[in-house]
């Protein structure tokens, strides 16, 4: 794969919208790559060093036929995943066409001849229709309501621009939005991958995530391993494992339905490890935040994975249709986790973006990837100022 015109158009845009956001997923250098992952040639058959028996908790007996076997990926069926720069268009385009936009309405009512107080009340309206929460409409409303009678805004353009600024500081564009994907040196110069852990309760996208985000850092040129830690359904490997193969990354799996699910991640971890990966992907089955044995599991999870390699990101997936449901979830999930970011999918179907603002204010987590759709690149990095752009059309 030749990485340079990658570069070319990634920078541009980085430098273009200037968001921090896509930083972390740009890769500003040809960098080392111990896998070929784009050139359609095999990678090297290992099987994974660690035994299963590591990966107990102490004091714990190792769960017989845990062992993960790796899928080696099918390599001549390389797919090449879309440049992380068409996306932020895209982003707008799904979102300006999702539903009824939430920008549109609020924009046809502050350009209103003279806002009544049944204006303001529909724009509050509109507001938590949307997710906002209470808290943020109230202050979004005072702020405009000063601001549009203080300085007597009323041009369409300068209302515009006024609900743009307001929307823009709800959404905190000083939140650090980078996914860490940088692996690290030990002090004893062992290789470290970076690793990721995606969490969430069922159906919210974790696997489709996982799928797409391998694509991304693909794309951005780097080396990638799949850990199939949802071992509940044989299913939800098999999928992650098609996610690898289309883009020529292997799965780390176990053949063994509900097989310890951190002995697989540990697995998964050594292997990026031995091999000098640069990041280690790992997907876990949904739970519901109010089961007490699954949050127990995955808080095992993060303590055995981090035996090799503490996880750099946990990404909590969040449904955006569901609403306010997502709060509580979230909350439970960065007490068990430590989530470090959130990834808000089903975006491209909904007109409940506000979601956004809540969690990243009860959490002070950032929302740090947006799903637009089922295609396989259909994975953004937030943006602050293309979002909101996106939903005021
Ligand atoms: N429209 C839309 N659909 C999405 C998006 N992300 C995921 N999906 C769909 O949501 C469904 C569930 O996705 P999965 O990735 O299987 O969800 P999961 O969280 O891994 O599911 P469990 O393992 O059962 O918990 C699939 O049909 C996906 O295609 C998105 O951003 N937009």
């Amino acid at each position: 794969m030749n990485e340079l015109p990658w570069i070319e158009i990634i920078s541009a845009v980085a430098v273009l919208v200037g968001g921090g956001g896509i930083a972390g997923l740009v890769v500003a250098r040809r960098r080392r790559r111990t896998q070929d992952q784009g050139g359609g040639q095999a990678t090297v058959e290992r099987e994974p060093t660690a035994k299963p028996e590591e990966a107990a908790e102490p004091g714990t007996a190792a769960e017989p036929g845990a062992a993960a076997p790796t899928r080696e990926p099918a390599r001549d069926v390389l797919e090449k995943p879309a440049p992380t720069a068409g996306r932020l268009v895209r982003l707008r385009d799904r979102l300006a066409r999702s539903g009824s936009p939430l920008g549109a309405r609020l924009l046809s009512v502050l350009s209103r001849d003279s806002l009544t107080e049944d204006d303001w009340d529909e724009i509050e309206e509109e507001l938590l229709l949307a997710d906002v929460g209470a808290g943020p409409t109230t202050e979004l409303l005072e702020s405009l309501r000063t601001k549009v009678r203080v300085l007597g805004v009323r041009e369409p353009g300068a209302v515009r621009d006024l609900l743009r600024s307001e929307l823009v500081a709800l959404l905190d564009p000083a939140l650090d939005r980078t996914l860490r994907t940088e692996p690290t040196t030990a002090e004893d110069g062992t290789h470290l991958p970076a690793v990721t852990l995606v969490v969430g309760v069922n159906g919210t996208g974790k696997t489709t995530t996982v799928g797409k985000l391998a694509r991304v850092l693909v794309a951005d040129g780097r080396s990638v391993v799949l850990g199939a830690a949802d071992t509940f359904r044989a299913a939800a490997a098999d999928q992650l494992t098609t996610w690898g193969n289309r883009v020529g990354v292997p799965t780390v799996r176990s053949d063994r339905e509900g097989a310890d699910p951190a002995s697989v991640a540990f697995e998964a971890v050594a292997r990026g490890r031995d091999e000098k990966i640069d990041v280690v992907l790992v997907d876990t089955a949904g739970r519901l935040q109010n089961k007490a044995g699954l949050m127990d599991e995955l808080g095992k999870i993060v303590r055995v994975s981090s035996k090799v390699a503490a996880p750099s990101e946990v990404l909590l997936v969040l449904d955006a249709t569901t609403g306010q449901n997502g709060l509580s979830q979230a909350r439970v999930f960065a007490e068990v986790a430590g989530v470090t970011g959130i990834v808000l999918t089903k975006l491209d179907g909904t007109a409940k973006g506000g979601i956004v603002v809540q969690v990243q204010r009860e959490l002070g987590v950032p929302v740090k990837l947006i799903g637009l759709g089922e295609g396989p690149d259909d994975l953004a990095p937030f943006d602050v100022d293309e979002f909101v752009d996106g939903i005021l059309g």
